[in-house]
């Protein structure tokens, strides 16, 4: 049974899919500090987050079984990404459920931005009717300048066509022909900001895109123009900001965001008449938050039960047609590489992986993840898994490199997984798929084997010598292990050879001892291979 915490509120509808689940037991413990949820964490194996909780390494560290923290929305800022990384921990968001309802926000501040609606609410309903201090200005034939086209300033500006705005946008992704199609103008900061009479910021926060409005670019926009912020606090400097509306040069700001939330009561956005404000409301709809519930929801479910999924922030997306290549790959992957990694004792420096054939012709950055780890299991055991393995490798100065060729030796596909060495040597194991038969190994080191990776294998390097296979065969029936296949390769007759044998059960350590007694043989290693 898998146990999910959920610790922000996150709508009930959205999480049903969730709750309804035979296999996982869901709590709600909302508005826990960091200390309450290292204390409790270790139970869970997913933890689903808004904004209000931060997921720091911490409690990522005392999560001894957390696979997956699933964040309802679209920014993981609250999230320790690189922490969860090395820990293994995947962590998913929702980045479509609250695009429109964002939106919709950033364009409800601009219009209520144009006509002082805050302002004159606040005031008529302490009694005063005051008609001439709340002269507004259309948004009709005003240019409106967008920062980041993403999903939320893609749909900020087709509205905003839509009022009979000009738009200029900029987004390092943003093509002159996206830019014509939708109608607006491909522009640069600098254009945007001293051309534009409202400027609206969806970028996420970034070291790039922090203050990428400040002091330089206030400076030379427009007098009076109106500025909204419903990203994230600190895109547009907050000082700089304050500035310029003092200055006059900015007639007004709404900002739904802050870099430091809740702001504190003398911030100075918090009594500026021409300053308004929001608490992070962006994304506060029914229907936004049913939809960033059930998306995550659902990939929590799938994560848990290891299935495929989608929308993981710390694992490089895969499009679905890629995926369903690779996908029947990835158990040999990992037989592979846990099979290099067991015939060796020395210290791993390089891994090359190299695929031929099919897989030559697709991004095989998923199977890559799968074969590394299956070669650090052997020493991480199940703290290594896909989210973590290439990190691993790294940050143990294992050097990866990744080759494809056009031969296969006759297969239509294969995988070779070849381990350097500190001792110089290297520790070779060659795979494939055979259609309607199965995961084959072709090669170990230097000999050819048609092996099928199931049971438990033992790997006898040996002295090609009359009578070895019966003495190897004796010995392991006096000891009642049952030889379901055997493989023997070698080069040249009466020298190096190896043995592979596919036995019914786990071999004892004692049987193993007395296999290298024998004088023809050197090595004995039973090779764990994967449950699945
Ligand atoms: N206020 C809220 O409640 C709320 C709700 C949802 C999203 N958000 C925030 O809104 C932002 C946008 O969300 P989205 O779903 O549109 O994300 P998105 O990833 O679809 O779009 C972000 C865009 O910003 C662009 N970008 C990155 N660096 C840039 C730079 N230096 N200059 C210009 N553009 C740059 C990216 O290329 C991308 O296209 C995120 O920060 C998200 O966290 C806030
Ligand atoms: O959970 C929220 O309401 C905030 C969501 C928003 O900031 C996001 O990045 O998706």
């Amino acid at each position: 049974m898998f146990k999910v915490l959920v610790s922000d509120p996150i709508s009930d509808l959205g999480i049903q899919k969730l709750v309804d689940a035979d296999d996982v037991v869901v709590e709600k413990k909302i508005g826990l500090s960091e200390e309450e949820l290292i204390q409790i964490i270790p139970e869970y194996d997913g933890l689903l987050v808004r904004s209000q909780t931060t997921v720091t390494d911490k409690i990522l560290a005392a999560g001894e079984r957390l696979k997956v923290v699933g964040r309802a929305g679209v920014g993981v800022d609250n999230i320790n990404l690189e922490a969860a990384t090395q820990r293994g921990i995947i962590v998913i968001n929702a980045p479509d459920g609250n695009t429109i309802t964002t939106c919709e926000h950033a364009f409800a501040m601009m219009m209520a931005l144009a006509r002082h609606i805050p302002q004159a609410y606040a005031k008529t309903v302490s009694g005063v009717w005051d008609r001439k201090s709340f002269l507004g200005v259309e948004l009709h034939h005003k240019t409106l300048g967008v920062l980041g086209m993403g999903r939320i300033g893609s749909e900020v500006a087709k509205r905003a066509k839509a009022f009979g705005m000009e738009v200029l946008g900029f987004d390092p992704f943003l093509t002159e022909e996206r830019a014509e199609k939708m109608g607006i103008t491909l522009a640069s900061v600098d254009d945007i900001v001293r051309n534009a009479d409202f400027i609206t910021v969806h970028t996420p926060l970034t070291p790039e895109t922090r203050g990428i409005i400040s002091t330089d670019q206030f400076a030379v926009m427009k007098k009076g123009m109106r500025i909204i912020n419903c990203a994230r606090g600190g895109v547009i400097d907050e000082n700089a900001l304050v500035e310029a509306v003092n200055q006059g040069i900015v007639a007004g700001a709404a900002f739904d965001v802050f870099e430091h939330e809740p702001p504190q009561p003398d911030h100075p956005f918090l009594n500026n008449p021409k300053i308004i404000v929001t608490p992070h409301l962006g994304a506060s709809t029914v229907e936004a938050q049913e939809n960033v519930a059930i998306d995550v929801s659902e990939q929590v479910l799938h994560i848990l039960r290891d299935e495929p999924f989608k929308n993981a922030v710390n694992i490089p997306p895969v499009a679905p047609s890629v995926m369903s290549k690779l996908q029947p790959y990835f158990v040999l992957g990992e037989k592979l590489g846990t099979v290099a990694a067991q015939i060796t004792n020395a210290a791993i420096q390089e891994i090359v992986v190299n695929y031929a054939g099919d897989l030559s012709e697709v991004d095989t950055q998923p199977l890559t993840r799968h074969i590394l780890k299956g070669v650090l299991s052997r020493h991480f055991g199940s703290d290594v898994n896909i989210v973590n393995s290439m990190h691993l490798a790294k940050a143990r100065q294992v050097n990866i490199v990744v080759s494809k060729s056009a031969t296969t030796k006759g297969f239509t596909n294969l995988i070779s997984v070849a381990l350097k060495l500190e001792n110089g040597e290297e520790s070779i194991v060659g795979g494939t798929l055979l259609a309607g038969y199965g995961e084959r190994i072709v090669q170990i080191n230097k000999f050819t084997v048609d092996l099928e990776p199931t049971g438990h294998l033992i790997y006898i390097s040996h002295h090609d010598k009359p009578g070895i296979i019966g003495k190897v065969g004796t010995l392991l029936g006096n000891n009642d292990v049952n030889i379901a296949a055997m493989q023997v390769g070698r080069k040249t007759v009466g020298g190096e050879a190896i043995m592979v044998l596919s036995v019914d059960k786990e071999v004892p350590k004692k049987v193993l001892e007395e296999l290298v007694q024998l004088p023809e043989v050197n090595t004995a290693q039973e090779i764990a291979l994967l449950s699945k």
